[in-house]
């Protein structure tokens, strides 16, 4: 079972400098992408939903036509944990795949 508890400061702040593009506001971390259409971003959408499903950790989703924001944080700690950092890692994968920047 993955360790679920929050991370202190300091291991939030060391993991986001290997995430260029998301950004801490809060208790989430936050990062937007423009998929190349409106296709393009409901695919990496769909994408997303599998790898959230695999890990049963799920990011709130913001859709603007070729704008697809991703917000992580673990509600039921109520703040950031390792968790949201490897689907960050994730999803950043996916939209190097789905040509999305
Ligand atoms: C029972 C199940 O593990 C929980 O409800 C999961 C589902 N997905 C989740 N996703 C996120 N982002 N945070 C959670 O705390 C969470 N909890």
């Amino acid at each position: 079972m993955a360790d679920r508890s929050r991370l202190d400061e300091a291991a939030i702040a060391e993991r986001l400098k290997e995430l260029p593009g998301w950004s801490r506001q809060g208790e989430e971390i936050r990062r937007e992408f423009e998929a190349p259409s409106f296709p393009a971003g409901i695919e990496l959408v769909v994408a997303v939903a599998g790898a959230a499903e695999e890990a049963d950790h799920h990011p709130d989703i913001d859709v603007r036509w070729r704008t697809v924001r991703f917000a992580l944080s673990t509600h039921s700690e109520g703040g950031l944990t390792r968790l949201d950092f490897a689907l960050a890692r994730r999803i950043d994968g996916l939209a190097a795949e789905h040509g999305a920047r």
